[in-house]
């Protein structure tokens, strides 16, 4: 056992990276470094030693990518599909939810939930991203007159309301009742799970236990818990009311009495669940919860990039205006599909923006197998680190990778790049299953922001910290100063 550990800690210590030392391995740059500069030490790290480095974290070896044809190798293999170490401490939050689960159980969830993401069930949830996104512009009327805000609180709530909504299928109102025990809970969640990964010493689950953090997480998490549970409990039962009655009456019973009701992921889940693959009551909620993690810090992490960008550079935000002009003619009526597909210039900020601030900024990887990659051969046993925030500033797939340019998502130029130069949603077997939903999220939530308001951000790109801690996000949020525009005021 001792020569196996051996050889693989040689084969390992054959790629360069950073010095190691007994029990910390290469984390003593991060041991004394406040919050705030983890990222920018991180970074130099990383420019150092790119494009292929081993860290080790304590006894476990950590190969780190930067550059697209390394990240190929990984993300287009369906044999390196499991999950880092690091994912099991969301496990008692969203069990083996599609995220986090491994093997058999994640392909055969993931073949059941592909298709709750098909077209026309996004069609039905552009409804919902519209009324929840009327509701964020005329919260946002009170910041008018205001000489610097923070519009992340209001997106966060915002993306929330339309998470829970469209996975469950229930109001939460979080923009209105921003104190309500499962949006805290949800929040607080997010900040404990973070600060285990950043405490090594409270990594053993037993020590976890006894520790604040752990007290306060088995807190949240009776909150969570019960709240989907008994959303769960509920929609269960109506459906199988609805469907004794669809029996008697051959028709629905939201039909009969001429309702529509909308079908939320929770909705499509219980119905594959009773005509086809069992789904335990369990399995269910892991799913529920999965969503509403993945699904509303990620694309409040966008949206919020993307208007600090276009507060930035005024002639971007003209173009972006200009566009929704032509598409409403000053017009604050909700957008179709349609309209939302003829958003061209705005998906290529929507994009640009993820490339320079990445929702996710790494993911990683347990191999189960060697892998070759470069002149290198990585054993089985490591975890595969891809560092997204760096792939996306390569200079030989985006010449001057700092400028901030929609126009590198011109069909011509993306045309140029390597496949994999450019993975904001992971790729390959194991992407983000939710990346239509997010994009077409995103620019309904920005579609209202640019037709009501104009942008001003107040700080500069150099001046913005960055946290980077599962989700990557602005250190004390994005400033800035709105003023109305004609369009839709009447309505407001
Ligand atoms: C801008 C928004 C988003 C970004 C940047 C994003 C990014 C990602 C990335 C990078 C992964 C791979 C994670 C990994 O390998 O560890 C992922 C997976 C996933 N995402 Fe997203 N995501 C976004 C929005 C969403 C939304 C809105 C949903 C659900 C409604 C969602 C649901 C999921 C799920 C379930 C997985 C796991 C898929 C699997 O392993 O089969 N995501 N996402």
């Amino acid at each position: 056992r001792n020569t196996k550990r051996a050889q693989f800690i040689r084969m390992i210590d054959q790629i360069p990276g950073p010095r190691a030392y007994p029990i910390i391995g290469s984390l003593l740059p991060f041991i004394f470094t406040k919050r705030s500069d983890m990222f920018e030490v991180g970074q130099k790290i990383i420019y150092k030693h790119s494009p292929i480095f081993r860290i080790w974290i304590g006894r476990l070896a950590d190969i780190n990518l930067t550059r697209p044809e390394h990240v190929e190798v990984v993300l287009s293999s369906s044999k390196h599909l499991d999950k880092a170490i690091m994912y099991t401490f969301l496990h008692r939050w969203l069990g083996t939810g599609l995220l986090t689960a491994t093997g058999q159980k994640w392909h055969s969830h993931r073949k059941m939930i592909t298709p709750t993401f098909h077209f026309k069930i996004l069609d039905s949830f552009v409804e919902v991203f519209s009324e929840k996104s009327e509701i964020l512009v005329s919260k946002l009327q009170k910041e008018v007159g205001s000489q610097g805000f923070d519009v992340y609180p209001y997106i966060t709530k915002c993306a929330l309301d339309i998470i829970c909504e469209t996975a469950m299928g229930t109001p939460i109102f979080a923009q209105d009742d921003g104190n309500s025990e499962y949006v805290k809970a949800v929040y607080d969640m997010s900040e404990i799970v973070v600060e285990r990964i950043l405490h090594p010493w409270l990594h053993p689950e037993f020590i976890f236990k006894l520790s604040a953090s752990g007290r306060r997480h088995d807190v949240c998490l009776k909150v969570l818990h019960g709240f989907t549970k008994k959303v769960i409990g509920e929609r269960k039962v109506q459906m199988l009311i609805n469907r004794e009655n669809s029996d008697q009456f051959s028709g629905s019973n939201d039909e009969a009495m001429g309702k529509k009701r909308r079908k939320a992921f929770l909705d499509l889940l219980l119905e594959v669940s009773l005509d086809g693959v069992k789904l335990t009551d369990e399995e269910l909620r892991e799913e529920v919860d999965t969503f509403m993690f993945e699904g509303h810090d990620t694309t409040s992490a966008g949206i919020c990039w993307a208007v600090y960008l276009l507060g930035l550079h005024p002639d971007v935000q003209e173009k972006a205006y200009q566009e929704q002009e032509s598409i409403f003619q000053g017009s604050d009526r909700s957008p179709t599909m349609k309209d939302l597909n003829e958003m061209k210039y705005l998906e290529r900020v929507i994009k640009e923006s993820l490339r320079l601030y990445p929702s996710v900024p790494v993911v990683s990887r347990r191999l189960n197998e060697d892998i070759e990659i470069g002149d290198y051969t990585i054993p089985a046993g490591c975890m595969l680190t891809i560092q997204i925030y760096n792939l996306h500033r390569n200079p030989d797939q985006f010449p001057d990778p700092e400028k901030f340019d929609p126009d590198n998502f011109l069909p011509e130029r993306a045309a140029k790049r390597h496949p994999y130069a450019y993975t904001p949603f992971s790729a390959g077997p194991r992407n983000c299953i939710g990346q239509k939903f997010a994009l077409l999220e995103e620019k309904t939530v920005l579609s209202y922001i640019l037709r009501h308001y104009e942008l001003r951000s107040l700080d500069k790109r150099e001046n913005i910290t960055l946290i980077s801690e599962l989700i990557l996000r602005p250190q004390g949020g994005i400033r800035l100063i709105i003023t109305p525009r004609n369009a839709g005021s009447s309505k407001m």
